[in-house]
């Protein structure tokens, strides 16, 4: 078994050994071109970490992969179609990630909203000498209207945090309706445009793919409007980069809150990071020491149970096995 991009903790790293050879490649930035990684991925039967991009390429230095295991909910990293076609399982870790990553969406909600990063660096730098004028105040989350686009397990978290947290009307946008969450947290469905025009907060939790590529553009920011705060908690892919630093610029939206990015981490000369109407944080979703462990657990589980021809507790490519 090869690990890849994502240290072990000890525990789970002693769990793998019990039943493997393990070759730990943790602590190559991207092991891709290393030799040493390339030889053992060519003896490998299972693969887990995260952050790598698992192509072609990749997959044909390694004849032996039964099941690569992710650390991650988002399987963007991996071609599917060329795993599936080599009969090799690829597992993910949803569920254990929800609540943590929609924690991480509501804080660019409100930090965007009350201007949090911005009034503090503010009074960080000694500028507070008077009473606040109305130049630095924010806009109200409490009861206004989130629209949240993509309404799988995180979606659903935002949902329920915004309706029952904070008193807000939430719509959603997805590919197909979802009448359990709107019974269960009555959300509005609602088409893509209506959603970004009544929207105060346009929140993005869709997986990233062909289909969702660059889904937000000049078109979509111009139909959200100069009040609209655009949060992105998905992949940054989904957005026309270049369109949402104009659109921020010009004040086609008021702000952005944003924890993904086209190029992670960010080169510095993306201006997104030094922008005043924008919170930029480095890609931290899932990162608390809690999820990230629950995550590395289960990936280590899918991985297990995978190489023992036993189902996985999260297969992403089982039914493309033709496996049941
Ligand atoms: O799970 C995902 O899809 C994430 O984006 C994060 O939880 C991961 O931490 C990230 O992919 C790290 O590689």
């Amino acid at each position: 078994v090869v690990v890849f991009n994502r240290p072990l903790e000890e525990t789970l790293k002693a769990k793998l050994e019990q039943h493997f050879e393990v070759a730990d490649y943790s602590h190559l930035k991207d092991p891709s071109e290393d030799p040493g990684f390339l030889e053992a991925l060519g003896r490998a039967e299972g693969a887990i970490g995260s952050s790598l991009k698992f192509g072609q390429a990749l997959i044909d230095r390694a004849p032996n992969l039964k099941v690569v295991s992710s650390i991650s909910v988002g399987v963007d990293n991996f071609d599917v179609e060329a795993l599936s076609r080599r009969g090799i399982l690829l597992c993910h870790t949803p569920d254990v990630l929800t609540e943590t990553t929609a924690d991480t969406g509501f804080a660019l909600i409100m930090a965007t909203a009350r201007r949090v990063v911005e009034l503090a660096d503010w009074v960080r730098d000694g500028q507070w000498k008077e009473s606040l004028t109305p130049a630095r105040f924010g806009v109200d989350v409490q009861g206004a209207t989130l629209g949240v686009v993509g309404m799988g397990r995180i979606g659903a978290a935002i949902a329920r945090r915004g309706k029952f947290g904070f008193n807000m009307r939430v719509l959603y946008h997805n590919r197909s309706r979802n009448q359990e969450y709107e019974g269960e947290i009555g959300v509005e469905y609602c088409e893509l445009d209506a959603l970004l025009e009544q929207s105060d907060f346009v929140c993005v939790t869709v997986p990233f793919s062909k289909q969702t590529e660059k889904m937000f553009g000049k078109r979509e920011f111009e139909l959200m409007g100069p009040k609209t705060i655009f949060v992105n908690i998905a992949r940054g892919g989904v957005v026309d980069e270049p369109a949402l630093i104009e659109a921020l610029e010009q004040g086609t939206i008021r702000a952005a809150g944003l924890d993904v990015f086209v190029k992670e981490p960010i080169p510095a000369d993306n201006p997104l990071p030094r922008m005043r109407n924008v919170v930029a944080l480095p890609h931290i979703g899932s990162a608390t020491d809690a999820t990230r462990y629950a995550m590395a657990e289960l990936a280590v589980d899918n991985l297990v149970r995978g190489l023992a021809g036993e189902r996985p507790k999260a297969p992403y490519n089982w039914k493309d096995l033709d496996r049941d």
